[in-house]
């Protein structure tokens, strides 16, 4: 499998205190890596370091070969890693297809204004998007939403259309923080079937932070699992339900 991001020694200190110990994985494309780990564990640090929200203190982040640790996070998502937050903010008054339109227009030819006159490349272009986004719709099973307003939409149904407009754009990997975190029991399957399929579908490599742990156990392919910054352990969900030191230091049990 072609091998997307890798992570080396990376470490974030915060005046004196270490948020992320010499943390070091790959993500392969078209795989699912969950991270887990108790409240301050540093998984959130863990995203920013990567999305360039925080400055690492050692370690490189690489995509493709390419170095991403000193860029800005605009230059970050540019390069292909693309993060959604919890509460992304979706338009509420702008419909599903037009919420995933707005993920598609930044690498569009030709701007809104060329699509209002009714300039022929920018209309043809607009036809493809909109194409592209009733697909990647359908994909999720979101196709019958299109013309629902955003606002209109549950919590869950919401997170979808979030994800869906930012894979709109293609990028090779994608972190997701929380993305089932208060949803029902049939969202979250729901949720967790999408990013099963944006990864074996579509080869998009997926981070994913959930505290969901048998969610978690159904969706990733491998999972890092972190207690005080560092990690305690790295595997298959069948090697990380056996590991000791996880059902020790993090499931609380030996
Ligand atoms: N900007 C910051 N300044 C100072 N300390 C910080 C900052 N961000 C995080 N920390 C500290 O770093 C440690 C790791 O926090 P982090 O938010 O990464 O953990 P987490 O695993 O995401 O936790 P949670 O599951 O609660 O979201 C914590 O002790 C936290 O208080």
């Amino acid at each position: 499998m072609t091998e997307l991001l890798n992570v080396q020694g990376l470490s974030v200190r915060f005046s004196g205190l270490t948020a992320l110990d010499d943390v070091s994985f790959t993500l392969e494309e078209g795989a699912v890596r969950a991270v887990i780990g108790p409240n301050g564990a540093g998984k959130s640090t863990l995203f920013n370091a990567i999305s360039g929200y925080v400055t690492p203190t050692s370690g490189s982040v690489h995509l493709k070969g390419r170095e991403l640790t000193k860029l800005t996070p605009h230059e970050i998502a540019e390069q292909g890693v693309r993060r959604t937050f919890q509460n992304g903010g979706l338009f509420p008054a702008l419909t599903v297809l037009e919420n995933v339109l707005t993920g598609l227009h930044a690498q569009t030819e030709g701007s809104f204004l060329d699509i209002l006159l009714g300039r022929s490349k920018a209309l043809k272009s607009e036809a493809g998007n909109i194409h592209r986004a009733r697909e990647l719709l359908k994909l999720m099973s979101m196709d019958h939403m299109a013309d629902t307003r955003a606002g209109d939409l549950s919590g869950g149904q919401q997170r979808i259309v979030e994800i869906v407009r930012t894979v709109a754009s293609d990028p090779p990997v994608l972190l997701l923080d929380e993305p089932a975190v208060g949803l029902s029991p049939v969202a979250r399957a729901q949720m967790m079937e999408i990013i099963h399929r944006l990864a074996g579908e579509k080869g998009v490599g997926i981070l994913l932070i959930e505290h969901a742990v048998e969610l978690v156990m159904a969706a990733a392919d491998r999972i890092l699992v972190m207690a005080a910054g560092a990690r305690i352990a790295e595997g298959t969900p069948e090697e990380i339900r056996e590991d000791r030191a996880v059902l020790e230091a993090y499931l609380g049990h030996s």
